[in-house]
């Protein structure tokens, strides 16, 4: 296994309320939000269909819904899978978080389009998202040896965003010397990551960090993530700004859902790096 340190990802203060497009501290924002993804794809922000996904190890356990901005769907798939009878307060602080988190997703893809000059594909982009809610919960491990929650991999999003709901650590992203990097995000910060369809629309400018779930100890741990990923039927394209001669075209245009048909994990480990960036190159 690779070095383990502690060495920090930025973390971006994003609590001012009344952020504006063109402000100057929006502009600084936008310059700290492309540094820190040209370095590590991720970074921390500071502010104040019913189903079990796939067991990612034995600790890993999971309730999602598509389309999360619609509440009824955090009621359909979410409450009710824990609480039969409902849960208003507990569907109410879902949704709220989820528009929280959508409005920060949306902030963050305005300026990295931005800081691109591609700020006209803001829509197409908004358009072709499906908003994937999904809360996590890492069982304990019972163990001091660290213990794979999920392992290693990069998400096929445009963006994630992640928030730890409680005090237990786990979260590591490799930084570009292939060292781990714990991230230990603060309850009331979001970890953004930068996804491979995004990485892959931008031709490559940015990458997606590789990130995994590594616990020890006697406690369980609880996460909520915001997956805003490509839609099936739509085509993620490298934008024609983002080609010219010193530019080639990098990836063919790709559907999600198309890939996902053929998708098998085997593929990750032994072309070594991810299936939909292999799937799609050039
Ligand atoms: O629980 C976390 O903090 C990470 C989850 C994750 O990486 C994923 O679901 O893709
Ligand atoms: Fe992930």
């Amino acid at each position: 296994m690779s070095s383990r340190t502690g060495a920090k990802v930025p973390v971006i203060d994003f609590s001012n309320q009344n952020l504006k497009p063109s402000s100057p501290e929006w502009d600084l924002l936008k310059f700290q939000v492309r540094e820190a993804l040209e370095e590590y794809g991720s970074l921390c922000f500071r502010k104040p269909l019913r189903a079990y996904h796939g067991s990612q190890s034995r600790l890993y356990d999971s309730i999602s819904t598509d389309d999360a901005h619609i509440a009824e769907n955090i009621e359909q798939c979410l409450t009710t899978t824990l609480w039969p009878q409902g849960n208003i307060s507990f569907s109410k602080t879902l949704a709220s978080f989820t528009q929280l988190a959508l409005g920060l997703e949306k902030t963050i893809l305005r300026m990295i389009l931005e800081s691109f000059g591609l700020e006209k594909y803001m829509d197409e982009l908004v358009d072709l998202t499906n908003n994937h809610l999904r809360a996590m919960k890492y069982g304990r491990p019972n163990t001091s040896e660290p213990t794979l929650g999920i392992p290693q991999h990069c998400d096929n999003t445009i963006l994630t965003l992640l928030s730890q709901l409680n005090e237990v650590q786990g979260l590591e992203i490799q930084n570009k010397n292939g060292e781990w990097m714990n991230l230990n995000p603060s309850p009331n910060s979001f970890v953004v990551m930068l996804g491979e369809s995004f990485s892959i629309w931008l031709n490559g400018r940015l990458s997606s960090c590789y990130h995994r779930v590594l616990m020890e100890g006697n406690e369980a741990r609880y996460s909520i993530g915001l997956f805003a990923r490509p839609r099936g039927g739509y085509l993620v394209k490298v934008p024609k700004e983002l080609v010219d001669d010193k530019n080639p075209m990098l990836f063919k245009p790709f559907d999600l859902e198309e890939f996902l048909k053929t998708y098998s994990p085997q593929i990750v480990q032994e072309r070594g790096k991810s299936a939909l960036i292999a799937y799609c190159s050039v």
